[in-house]
């Protein structure tokens, strides 16, 4: 133990801290004042202490508190030099009750501060308010169907889908071009299922470098490289545990990698990159994309066991273009966005507008109408948006190559796939049996495709 603190010292200390302080007797002497009060009375302590406190302060009311034992809390104060304070004074009382001086303290300098912090205070307050608000709608926006936006028939059937697949633990593949919403799908599968109160977890394996994504995945044990954290570190499929893993862009991973994806997702155990022991987890896959692994599993590209192992459902969203009856609506949602993160006031879209978008591809899909309109609206933040607000796009919508009448390779393969199965259909009477047979594909995939295409 040390040496006790000599009792004048500490008192010292405490007048000193308390900014504006000072202490008397009962005899209404100054014994203590501290150095910031002696400042603002512009002399030294020495001068101070030991005169009676009226002839250092002619308008103190110390003096009264010694009188009558009692404290005279938070009362405005102004000091010789015009500044007020807000004081507080009390009494010092011995073990008997009786006064034995007293002792004041103003802790701020001036009332504007005051007030400045106040106002500061209130202003914080509210803008914590706002934040408070707009996180609980961040955390919301892209978790329920309610904010999956579309009456089509193909987007009403895939939120079917989502419900009915959502409490089970099967994997699910979710494709469609860039942009379509399959996150947000993905997202609300998360939200719907079991697992909602457990972690989710995304890894985008497109925006990883190759080099750092397998233990990004699977993790690392200490010592397992030069620069390995201490103690090692988790992977994305241990964060995930008892929850769900979402793989963005699964058609990105290297061959490498996805065979140890798909001994994670057969074993459903990882083992940390220089680690000796193996972990067994619990988690829900979720895989996005916008390639088409079917082709590239026949070309080598991906692995073929993979792709039916993460292909147990596939939800296929289709593009925007074949969905124009969502256009309206999503109008809508992305204007009231717009209000409101960018203060905007506008109130729709035209028609004579809404018609030219009609009549566009949107190879971007509902990321690029959402970019569109967020700059158009921008442009001209109230009112109605007409196409003289679009001059940025139009270009744009009117380019031969982007306008619905010249389909994509890609479309017009579709198309002409669904004609095909169409017509098997017909001429088989409905039977997808005979319908497989005359297409010469199997049957799960008639099955598949007739799905995809919305068929029947
Ligand atoms: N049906 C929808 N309702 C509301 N917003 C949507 C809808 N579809 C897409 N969006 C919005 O469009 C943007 C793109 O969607 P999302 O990121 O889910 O697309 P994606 O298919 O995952 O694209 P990518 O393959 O490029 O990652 C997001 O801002 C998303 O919120």
């Amino acid at each position: 133990m040390g040496a006790p603190i000599e009792q004048d010292e500490l008192l010292k200390h405490l007048v000193d801290a308390l900014y504006l302080c000072i202490v008397i007797d009962a005899g209404d002497i100054v014994r203590y004042i501290s150095q910031a009060y002696a400042n603002i009375l512009e002399s030294d302590r020495e001068n101070i202490i030991g005169k009676d406190v009226r002839a250092v302060i002619p308008n103190t009311k110390l003096p009264e508190v010694v009188k009558s034992g009692k404290p005279i809390p938070g009362e405005i104060f102004i000091m010789h030099n015009g500044e007020a304070t807000i004081c507080n004074r009390f009494p010092i009382l011995g073990e008997d009750g009786t006064v034995q001086g007293a002792f004041s303290t103003a802790t701020f300098q001036n009332l504007d501060l005051v007030e400045r912090l106040s106002e500061e205070l209130k202003h914080l307050r509210m803008e914590n308010k706002i934040y408070q608000k707009q996180l609980g709608s961040l955390t919301r926006t892209p978790f329920t169907l309610d904010f999956v936006i579309g009456g089509s028939s193909s987007i009403q059937q895939l939120k079917e889908e989502i419900g009915m697949v959502a409490n089970t633990d099967l994997t699910v593949l979710i494709t469609g071009e860039t942009g379509v919403g399959k996150e947000i799908f993905a997202n609300a599968l998360h939200q719907l299922s079991g697992r909602k109160s457990g972690p989710y977890i995304k890894v985008n394996c497109a925006a990883i470098p190759k080099d750092l994504l397998e233990a990004e995945l699977f993790g690392y044990s200490e010592g397992a490289f030069s620069g390995a954290a201490k103690g090692g570190k988790a992977g994305k499929f241990e964060q995930a545990n008892h929850g769900t893993i979402l793989l963005d862009e699964i058609g990105d991973l290297s061959l490498d990698l996805q065979s140890k994806l798909l001994r994670v997702l057969q074993e459903r155990e990882v083992e940390r990159i220089g680690g000796l022991k193996t972990k067994k987890l619990d988690f829900r896959v979720i895989c996005n994309t916008n390639q088409n692994l079917d082709e590239m599993a026949a070309r080598g590209d991906f692995r073929q066991d993979l792709y039916y192992r993460i292909n147990v459902i596939e939800l296929f969203l289709p593009p925007l273009r074949e969905r124009l009856e969502d256009l309206p609506a999503l109008c809508r949602f992305f204007i009231d966005k717009i209000n409101r993160n960018h203060g905007c006031m506008v109130s729709g879209i035209s028609d004579r507008m809404l018609e030219i978008f009609q009549k566009y591809s949107w190879p971007g899909n509902v990321r690029e109408l959402e970019h569109v309109l967020e700059r158009a609206a921008v442009l001209s933040p109230s009112g109605v948006l007409e196409p003289e607000d679009f001059r940025f796009f139009l270009p744009r919508a009117f380019q031969s190559g982007d306008t619905l009448s010249s389909d994509s390779l890609q479309d017009q393969k579709r198309k002409a796939e669904s004609d095909a199965i169409r017509s098997a259909l017909l001429k088989t009477g409905g039977n997808k049996t005979k319908a497989s047979q005359l297409l010469h594909i199997p049957r799960s995939l008639l099955y598949e495709k007739i799905k995809r295409y919305h068929i029947e």
